[in-house]
């Protein structure tokens, strides 16, 4: 059963499976209309376990609560994998400050020492930076939910591939042993980031295949459904994850999915927001093929989004570089100087 609300469709996971193990078409159909018809909706059902989600939001609130001091010391111009903390008002979307400050983490692997000229991306591959003495409880709670939203991640593509009439383990390769997924620990502010005005976050497009997003009761996330100019508000639905989908679903179905334009307003002044994003996507050297469309659903792709200032990329390593070149120009002088004259 789907409980949408207005024209923004509510999914429930438990149900997407029948109980000798295959999805259920009528979840299948809920699922078709709301990723290629409303290109965003909510989730329900998708287990963890019990006040997980309303205890990652408190650590998260903890953790901005702590004095500067201690968040500086996670400072994400140390780290030249793009991890760590973004002070309020550095990150950058459409040239413009964002009115929030977050953690960036990814999976721990070792960094790569040396790599071919046309595979930059390895350099997103390191450590995590943690305040593993102010607030030990932060890490094993972040991880813990990278953990869980990378399985629901895994499980929502194999439904999306069963709506793109593909076995459903057709998008499982390019993830496996390496998914270099990111989640964002994210505080926003009002009226606190004179530059940014009342941009939260500005519009773009994620690029990865999925994104999972926890928000608190705030609000102020809106979005573009595809082929319409106006923002619609993602009222916050207790218990759910909002789901937008990303740049490389597009590139794979040539636009048949579109990848999700958002935004967040920031908050009223003096109000504050929390949210946890967790981009699911695959290894950094994957290259993502067209799907083989049947010539119905290849009559409904709307092609591929044309924007000279953000021409997607099949390459996910590259796709995913890009965005955090730009979103962080301040890392990126500081330890890619040379990259920074390529791109
Ligand atoms: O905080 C939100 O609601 C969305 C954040 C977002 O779109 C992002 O970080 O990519
Ligand atoms: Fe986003």
């Amino acid at each position: 059963m789907s409980h949408d609300q207005g024209a923004i469709p509510v999914l429930d996971l438990s149900t997407a499976r029948q109980p000798y193990g295959t999805f259920s078409p009528e979840f299948i159909e809920q699922l078709r209309h709301a990723t290629h018809d409303v290109g965003f909706f909510q989730i329900t059902g998708y287990g963890g376990s019990p006040g997980q989600a309303d205890q990652l939001l408190d650590a998260v609130r903890r953790f901005f609560n702590l004095p500067l001091e201690e968040r500086m010391k996670l400072d994400n111009r140390l780290s030249p994998h793009f991890r760590g903390y973004t002070r309020m008002g550095t990150e950058v979307t459409q040239g413009r400050a964002d009115a929030r400050e977050q953690i960036d983490y990814s999976p721990e692997r070792p960094p790569v020492s040396s790599y071919p000229p046309d595979q930059p991306y390895w350099l997103l591959q390191g450590p995590n930076q943690w305040p593993d003495e102010a607030f030990p409880e932060l890490k094993p709670a972040a991880m813990a939910w990278a953990e869980l939203m990378s399985a629901v991640g895994m499980e929502l593509l194999r439904a999306i591939a069963v709506t793109l009439q593909q076995p459903e383990d057709y998008f499982d390769e390019p993830f496996r042993e390496a998914p270099a997924w990111m989640g964002k620990l994210v505080h926003y502010v009002g009226g606190v980031v004179k530059e940014a005005g009342n941009q939260g976050v500005g519009s773009h497009a994620d690029y990865g295949f999925v994104t999972l997003l926890l928000q608190d009761d705030v609000g102020g996330l809106e979005v573009k459904p595809p082929g319409t100019s106006e923002w619609l508000p993602v009222e916050p639905l207790p218990g759910a994850l909002v789901v937008n989908l990303g740049e490389m679903l597009e590139v794979a179905t040539e636009g048949y999915l579109a990848a999700t334009i958002h935004r967040v307003q920031a908050p009223p002044p003096g109000v504050d927001r929390y949210s946890v994003p967790f981009f699911w996507s695959p290894r950094l050297d994957s290259v993502i093929q067209p799907v083989p469309l049947a010539p119905e659903l290849k009559a409904a792709a709307r092609g591929i989004t044309d924007d000279p200032g953000n021409p997607l990329l099949a390459s996910f390593g590259l796709n995913m570089l890009k965005g955090r070149m730009r979103a962080h120009p301040d890392v990126t002088e500081r330890h890619y100087p040379d990259l920074l004259k390529r791109s």
